[in-house]
């Protein structure tokens, strides 16, 4: 086995070209092998198992600089840099991570999970360089898709005044989760097939040179015309016009071809571009012909492609997808909205049903807020599915463009609370504190599957911005028997006793309901309330549980700072009421990969660390 060679950074500038191809095949081989069992990124890997493969025989880890955008694809980076035991504990709780960490290796230079990114941060690492006088190269690796982001535009913008050099490497598959879209894609696009007349080009440049006298000239004037004919003869004329070098296309798979490509970027005293094509899932026949469904993965059987482990009933995602289909056909003002994650979202079916309701926008979160405004402003009723932790990149928009003017947008706020094996980049647990500062902006969450159906409809109808939070994976389907009707900023009691009220907001329903069956059995008095909105709060309610309670614990699955809790310790204390208010959340820290459950615990979100805090807290109360 060639991959046995590799122990570390720069072992494989020892192997022979006959021994590259191999290692190809083996590591192909070995990610199949693992990710069929932890589950993982396995078709943006498998894609750059060769263009990895060079970069690491062109540069010198870890003095030279890989930037991996997302970082979803850096599976081979991992094993050419000895992390190869690291794939059995992949994405697990204490285990090596799915992107790069600095802290996990010096050969990782940036931590990413987050696209569009590494230009920028390259471009940063290039000035640190010239400031501090070093020698060493900078390489960006960013997809096509993530070339959809504006963050990546800005940065290009910037990259064209270098006098330095600075290598960007384009990972081009054609594809981002699902297919790419876009003026970039296509621009791409015609690159690529640009490649096919190489030979034409050729032909013709060889019949003008013929010309006497006038034929260089010729050229010449039409190397530097506006014209689409100059596409003919410099390719990439988009980043050549900025001043930024274009090399390339380059087969993504061919080792020797792209090592000379890398090699002659090297030389380049500026920004240079290498265009490089993939194929994404390469080597695995179910991801080349799906590679969305082996975008992100989790474990499957390796002949046939298929899922393993049980069939999970259906999912807060599945939900929403469902009912906003049906007011779809309902409601034809209702417009949706996704920034390249139709799938993850549950948007594709909305998509599949009215392809003329639909918008992706690429990977775009800020774009897609402002487009969601003007929608609304124009009079439709937009509703932007979007990851919590992808939303961040939206804040301004959502203040300064939707809830400014008040507009109706329906912001659906997906994978809101620890999403698990992602890690720290992923997790939703900001959402609530950063929106519920924001003026005229309704936020709510769902206790189990059928209360998010009727969260979603609430929500298309709701004449204001309205932020409906979920988490990932399956919706609950206890407190089955509560279904009131959502009331603007009204919570729902399940329970009212008095002594101890537990207060959960949206998927904290579980944990809350066991921890107040704990409770009571533990011979206390308590009620349980299912919080419903975060914003508006439910004075009413809480001013009438201060009368008879002694303790309100609130439960969310979101940081403490700025959360839903604090907003009914900061509305208590302005009452001048008696009752002790605990916090139950995620304290002051990121919160890195592993499984659900076990993450909950180690914040101690479980019911054990709950139901022993309540009852330190109330004999404290007795005692006081
Ligand atoms: C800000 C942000 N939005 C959305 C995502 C989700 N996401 C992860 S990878 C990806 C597609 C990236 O496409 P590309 O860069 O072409 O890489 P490929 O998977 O094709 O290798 C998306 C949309 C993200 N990571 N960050
Ligand atoms: C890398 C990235 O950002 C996505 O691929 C993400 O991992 C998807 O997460 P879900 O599995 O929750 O859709
Ligand atoms: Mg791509």
């Amino acid at each position: 086995m060639v991959l046995e060679k590799i122990h570390k950074e720069n072992d494989i500038k020892n192997l022979s070209p006959e021994e590259l191809t191999m290692l190809a095949d083996e590591i192909r081989q070995f990610l199949i092998e693992k990710i069929s069992v932890t589950g993982g990124h396995l078709a943006s890997n498998l894609g750059v198992v060769e263009l990895t493969m060079a970069l690491h025989l062109v540069f010198d880890l870890p003095q030279d600089k890989l930037i991996w955008d997302v970082g979803h694809q850096a599976y081979t980076h991992k094993l050419l840099t000895g992390r190869k035991a690291g794939f059995d504990e992949l994405r697990k709780y204490g285990g090596m991570s799915g992107f790069p960490k600095r802290k996990e290796s010096e050969c990782d230079a940036f931590d990413t999970g987050h696209s569009s990114t590494s230009i920028s941060a390259g471009l940063g690492y290039v000035a640190a360089r010239e400031l501090q006088g070093g020698s060493h190269s900078v390489v960006s690796i960013i997809g096509d898709g993530s070339m959809t982001g504006g963050m990546a535009y800005e940065a290009l913008n910037n990259a064209s005044r270098l006098k330095s050099n600075f290598i960007i490497v384009l990972n081009d598959n054609n594809m981002s989760i699902s297919e790419n879209v876009g003026g970039m894609s296509q621009y791409l696009n015609g690159l690529r097939t640009a490649q096919a007349y190489t030979g034409l080009k050729k032909g013709v440049e060889d019949t003008l040179k013929k010309i006497p006298g006038k034929g260089d000239r010729i050229i010449c004037h039409m190397k530097r015309t506006k014209s689409g004919i100059k596409q003919l003869f410099v390719p990439g004329m988009f980043f050549e016009d900025m001043g930024i070098t274009y090399l390339g296309p380059v087969d993504g798979h061919d080792i020797r071809k792209l090592t000379r490509i890398l090699n002659e970027a090297k030389r380049v005293d500026h920004a240079v571009l290498v265009h490089v094509m993939t194929k994404k899932g390469k080597g695995y026949g179910p991801a080349e012909e799906n590679p969305s469904r082996f975008h992100g993965t989790g474990p499957f059987d390796i002949p046939s492609g298929m899922s393993v482990g049980k069939k999970a009933t259906d999912s807060y995602t599945d939900v929403f997808s469902k009912v906003l289909a049906d007011i779809g056909k309902q409601d034809e003002k209702v417009v949706a909205i996704t920034a390249a994650m139709a799938d993850g979202t549950g948007l594709a079916r909305f998509a599949k049903m009215f392809p003329q309701r639909f918008f992706d926008v690429g990977i775009a979160e800020e774009h897609a807020m402002t487009f969601a405004a003007g929608l609304a402003a124009g009079g439709m009723k937009p509703v932007f599915a979007v990851y919590s932790s992808f939303l961040q990149r939206a804040f301004d928009q959502t203040i300064h463009d939707v809830c400014l003017q008040n507009l109706p947008v329906f912001i659906a706020v997906d994978r809101a609370g620890l999403v698990g094996s992602d890690g720290e980049t992923h997790q939703g647990v900001f959402d609530l504190s950063f929106l519920l500062e924001i003026p005229n902006l309704t936020v709510m969450s769902p206790k189990n599957r059928w209360e998010m159906a009727d969260m979603v409809r609430f929500a298309v109808d709701f004449p204001y911005p309205v932020a409906l939070r979920y988490p990932r994976g399956e919706a609950y389907e206890g407190l089955k028997e509560f279904r009131t009707p959502i009331l603007y900023g009204k919570s729902e009691v399940i329970s009212r006793e008095s002594g101890i009220a537990i207060l959960f907001i949206g998927h904290m329903s579980g944990l809350g309901e066991s921890v107040w069956k704990a409770i009571k059995e533990a011979g206390y008095h308590c009620s349980l309330i299912n919080a419903r909105f975060a914003k508006p709060l439910d004075t009413e309610l809480i001013r009438d549980l201060c009368r008879d309670h002694e303790l309100i614990v609130t439960i969310e699955e979101n940081v403490l700072a700025g959360g839903f809790g604090e907003q009914v310790v900061q509305y208590v204390m302005q009452t001048g009421e008696k009752t002790r208010v605990r916090t139950i959340g995620i304290s002051d820290d990121y919160v890195e990969h592993g499984n659900v459950e076990v993450l909950r615990k180690e914040v101690g979100l479980d019911q054990e660390t709950i139901v022993a805090q309540i009852k330190e807290d109330y004999l404290m109360i007795k005692e006081d």
